[in-house]
């Protein structure tokens, strides 16, 4: 069996050798002529999956992606074909959560909030708006939630329609696949005509896909005098970004608000899982046998920890400044996909244990392990 894999792919051989020869590619540079032996192929976000991509295929029968969102694929030509696709849903969820964390922090040091004052509202409430919300709520803040989709299939889901967060939200944090049309599109969800109906102060963060955000609405907003604050992982055509928005960013990264450890090799897992469901072959690797230990395993917590500590304690494990600092020394000469490319190691809260008498429950319903 020959099996293709993004290079970018965390322990694609380890996971993936005892099936046959893995043959790794580099992700924007995969070309049809490759595919023609190919019977499986593993992709990230940044190789799109289409008829052109296939064309030469003649023996695949398994598409993987190690992501969640699947935008870059053409499923129902994918389907037409015969081939099994799979995603990784929610593989690097916590990561995304823990981006928009580390965000709201910085917000909150730069312009002197209280985040316990702020209504936060999300739009999407899936595998990462969800936990988005639980999180926010535990540290006191209030959460308004809108998705629409939710609210037709979940009776008790405490849906806002988008106009009500519009208005009310102080940040408003977006979650929503890239959907290009229909009831439910969110193409330019945040389009000029929204920038007006929304909070003037109110900040925007964006860690789901580029086009969500008209960013040149975004831009004529802030050219035109209007400063809100904003957080972009993701933009509109990336790797050629706009980078004339970039003064105007409170917070810009290279699409890593997932690119955690655990995050990308639980997407590797996932689709291992999937193969050896495929092929009925029992799963004999996990995660925890390639994972590396932390450099940072525990931490004692003592009797004088309070909530105006969390902040330093997410901090110790992921800090978004660190990668908005790579982005902005970076950007120009190196480009967005080599910021991608050279991420450096990021774990989740997961990986810290808390230990001592006194760490309140709560924060272990944060995320951290406990011993
Ligand atoms: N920046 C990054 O590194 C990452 C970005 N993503 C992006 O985040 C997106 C969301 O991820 P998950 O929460 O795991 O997906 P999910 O599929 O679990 O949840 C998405 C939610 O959005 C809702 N939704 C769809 N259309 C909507 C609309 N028009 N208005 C409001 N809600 C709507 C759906 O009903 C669903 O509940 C992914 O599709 C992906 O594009 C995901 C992981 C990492
Ligand atoms: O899972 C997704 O969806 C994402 O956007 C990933 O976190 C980032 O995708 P890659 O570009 O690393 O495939």
């Amino acid at each position: 069996m020959i099996i293709y894999a993004d290079d970018y792919m965390p322990y694609a051989r380890q996971f993936f050798a005892d099936f046959g020869e893995v043959r790794l590619f580099s992700g924007r540079k995969l070309q049809p002529e490759q595919l023609a032996d190919a019977d499986v192929l593993l992709v990230r976000s940044i190789t799109r999956v289409d008829p052109a991509l296939l064309a030469k295929a003649r023996s695949l029968r398994f598409i993987g992606t190690a992501t969640i969102g699947t935008d870059h694929v053409d499923k129902d030509y994918v389907q037409r074909a015969g081939i099994a696709f799979h995603n990784a849903p929610g593989c690097n969820a916590r990561a995304v959560v823990e981006y928009v964390l580390s965000s709201l922090f910085h917000l909150t040091e730069r312009y002197q909030w209280q985040l316990q004052d702020k209504t936060i509202g999300i739009v999407g409430v899936g595998n990462i708006g969800q936990p988005l919300a639980e999180l926010l709520q535990l540290m006191g803040c209030q959460v308004l939630l809108c998705d629409p989709l939710r609210a037709r299939q979940e009776p008790d889901f405490a849906h806002q329609p988008l106009e009500v967060l519009l208005q009310q939200a102080d940040v408003l944090s977006f979650h929503v696949p890239l959907c290009q049309s229909g009831d439910n599109a969110t193409r330019h969800l945040v389009n000029a005509e929204r920038l007006q109906q929304i909070k003037p102060d109110c900040a925007l963060i964006n860690a789901c896909r580029g086009a969500v955000f008209d960013n040149q609405a975004l831009l004529a907003e802030a050219e035109a005098g209007h400063r809100r604050p904003l957080v972009l992982d993701v933009w509109e055509q990336e790797p050629t970004i706009l980078l004339p928005l970039l003064p105007y960013l409170d917070i810009a990264t290279a699409h890593i608000a997932g690119h955690s450890i655990e995050g990308k090799a639980r997407g590797t897992e996932m689709l291992y899982q999937q193969l050896c469901q495929q092929l009925q072959r029992p799963a004999v690797y996990q995660l925890s046998d390639f994972c590396p230990q932390p450099a940072i395993q525990s931490l004692q917590i003592t009797e004088n920890f309070g909530l105006p500590d969390v902040q330093n304690l997410f901090r110790l494990v992921y800090d978004v400044r660190r990668d908005d600092a790579l982005f902005r020394h970076h950007i120009q000469k190196q480009g967005f996909d080599w910021l991608r490319k050279h991420y450096p190691a990021r774990r989740e809260c997961s990986s810290l244990q808390l230990r001592g008498t006194a760490v309140p429950d709560w924060l272990y319903q944060t995320g951290f392990s406990r011993p």
